[in-house]
């Protein structure tokens, strides 16, 4: 897991999806499924993924009462991805149950996904949090607050913008992953994104692994985007 580069394949449908990576040939990625794609092409897309040897992060962000967050992770478990998320916000009995699912659906002799949560949104803005949420506190102190909870609740890490890691390792130490999205060149458009930091300011936080999206899928050339992005990443070019 530790210092992955996830490629969001943020598209409409699985012709999308093939068309994206035969330019990649045999390379085999980490890539990150969410809503958009799955919700359109279900479990076959996962099978189809894994067939090709690619890691996945099914990211559906979880949020529902105990019970059937438990019985959906059931299910979700026998994809037999690698990495599989809730929404820190459904509270600690959620996030138990969630991981309570995970490893009843998880065969014998396999190991469970990594479950983790999402903390606060990289969409969101401290001033977005205070006024729409409600939530009268700083944004470093809200993705704070959800990831001890998550630690407490027996996760293996969160979700958050590359701007918290650090914070985030200092009050919940070791092993626990920070996953963030929210990634940009410095010359990339933000889009919706709030809390962007570059790929340098990422490593350089300590963060586990980087979610980018729409600054590779959409390019011109997203091979040779991703060429750069690794080498960015990695650290070959600082
Ligand atoms: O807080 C979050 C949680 C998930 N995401 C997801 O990551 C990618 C980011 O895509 P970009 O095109 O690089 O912005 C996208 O799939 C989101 O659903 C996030 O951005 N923030």
């Amino acid at each position: 897991m530790d210092n992955s580069l996830i490629i969001a394949l943020d598209f409409a449908n699985k012709k999308e999806v093939e068309q994206f990576l035969q330019p990649f040939g045999d390379r085999q990625l980490f890539v990150k499924v969410g809503m958009e794609l799955y919700y359109q092409e279900g479990p076959s897309i996962i099978h189809l993924l894994k067939e090709k040897g690619h890691r996945i992060f099914l990211d559906l962000k979880l949020h529902d009462i105990p019970n059937t967050v438990k019985n959906a992770m059931k299910g979700l478990a026998r994809l037999d991805c690698d990495l599989v998320n809730v929404h820190a916000a459904g509270g600690k009995e959620m996030m138990q149950a969630a991981l309570e699912g995970l490893e009843a659906g998880t065969s014998m002799g396999r190991k469970r996904p990594y479950c983790i949560a999402v903390t606060q949104l990289t969409s969101t803005s401290e001033e977005q949090m205070n006024k729409e949420q409600l939530i009268p506190v700083g944004l470093l102190d809200s993705v704070v607050h959800y990831s001890v909870l998550t630690k407490e609740a027996g996760l293996d890490g969160v979700v958050c913008s590359a701007w918290e890691a650090e914070r985030i390792r200092e009050k919940v130490g070791q092993p626990f992953l920070t996953v963030t999205p929210g990634i940009r060149m410095k010359e990339d458009q933000a889009g919706d994104q709030k809390r962007i930091a570059t790929p340098n300011f990422a490593r350089n936080a300590g963060v586990s692994a980087i979610v980018v999206g729409r600054s590779i899928t959409r390019s011109a050339d997203p091979v040779q985007t991703y060429q750069k992005w690794i080498e960015i990443w990695k650290g070959v070019h600082s």
